[in-house]
């Protein structure tokens, strides 16, 4: 048996150790993590898939990243898991003050619908000058987490709580490292390219909206759920605060009812901070650790700034095919 231990228990960790645990029958799969949830970043995410760039990574590359986490997502949607995963179809609008310079982005042809407002639609948004509708993916991640946790332990997978303060102390006990930290990649693989995004929201009750309108300035958003509706946000760089700001709180009422007026009147349910783990690209890479006179295998997949839950999937699928690469080299016979 192949040893395989994955770092992280967030919707990047446990996408990818589901991946490894139901693909690679020749190895044992071990979460380990130092917070599982309800207690992640991911958790508190609003869980709407719409990419935003990667500025270096290709455009394919990226494409891949989404529709494979979509069609995943969509077949669970469409499951009658769809409940107990929290993971379901959202119709909505995403507005611009101006007319952005890519009209159509390259997720247009994943998500349903999408087509640009008419000027009669854009009426109920007169401080906005350019409008897209489509129907995407929600996927709420404090039910999808247990549920893919659930999923990994039926697939033979070992779960266990620990702060990792060095991967190559993990050499000791596993073959192979994989890398999904999120923001712990900072200290864990020495990468100063990774900083937090601080990331604001609020949980209001507003049974009565039902299409999601986010603001392309990626700051103000509204995203209905099953028990809650996510009132966005703030895009705080370098922004290491976990505190609630009251300051933000009320900034964040003030822009969703600018757009939806009878938000005004929402009761609120939660405030919520969260850091995302920013990056310029986002990490998914092999290396090999020297470690006493041998080398090992580690894969990481981290960085994934406000994208987590859109590109969980699809890293996850990269981050299993550069462990089979790499475990092909090292065990050129065995079937994997
Ligand atoms: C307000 C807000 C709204 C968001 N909305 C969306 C959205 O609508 N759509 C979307 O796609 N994304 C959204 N995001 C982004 C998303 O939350 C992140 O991209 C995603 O959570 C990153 O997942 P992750 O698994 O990499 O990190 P995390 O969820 O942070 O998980 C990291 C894991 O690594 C573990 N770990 C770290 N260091 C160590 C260590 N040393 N030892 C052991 N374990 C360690 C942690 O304990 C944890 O289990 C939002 C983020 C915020 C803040
Ligand atoms: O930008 C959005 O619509 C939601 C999101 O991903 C975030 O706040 O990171």
């Amino acid at each position: 048996m192949v040893k395989v231990v994955v770092v992280g228990a967030g919707v990047v960790g446990l996408s990818t150790a589901v991946c490894m645990a139901e693909a690679l029958s020749l190895c044992s799969v071990t979460i380990l993590a130092e917070k599982f949830s309800p207690d992640t970043t991911s958790d508190g995410a609003a869980g709407i898939l719409l990419p935003k760039e990667f500025p270096d990574v290709s455009l394919e590359r990226q494409r891949c990243w989404f529709k494979n986490t979509f069609d995943h997502l969509l077949a669970i949607a469409e499951s009658p898991s769809a409940p107990e995963a929290g993971v379901f179809l959202s119709p909505g609008y995403q507005i611009f003050r101006e007319v952005p310079s890519d009209t159509k982005p390259y997720w247009s042809n994943y998500v349903f619908g999408f087509r640009t407002m008419t000027d009669y639609e854009m009426k109920r948004f007169p401080n906005h000058k350019f409008g897209q509708s489509f129907t995407t993916i929600k996927c709420e991640c404090q039910r999808y987490l247990p549920w893919l946790e659930k999923r990994f332990r039926d697939a033979g997978g070992q779960i266990k709580q620990e702060k990792v303060t060095n991967l190559k102390q993990l050499t000791h006990y596993y073959d192979v490292i994989v890398n999904c930290s999120g923001l712990g990649s900072r200290s864990l693989a020495g990468d100063q390219d990774i900083h937090p995004v601080r990331g604001q929201i609020l949980k209001v009750h507003a049974p009565w909206v039902k299409n999601f309108i986010r603001d392309g300035d990626g700051k103000t958003y509204i995203y209905p759920g099953i028990s809650y509706t996510t009132l966005g946000g703030t895009w705080q760089m370098d922004d290491w605060r976990l505190e609630v700001d009251k300051g933000d709180s009320e900034s964040i009422v003030e822009r969703c009812s600018q757009l939806v007026p009878s938000l005004h009147s929402a009761q609120v349910l939660e405030e919520w901070v969260g850091l995302r783990p920013g990056r310029r690209n986002l990490r998914v890479e092999s290396e090999r650790l020297q470690v006493e006179g041998h080398d090992v295998l580690v894969v990481h997949n981290y960085g994934h700034g406000g994208c987590g839950i859109t590109l969980s999937w699809g890293t996850a699928l990269d981050a299993l095919g550069l462990v089979r690469n790499g475990l092909h080299e090292q065990l050129p016979h065995a079937r994997l």
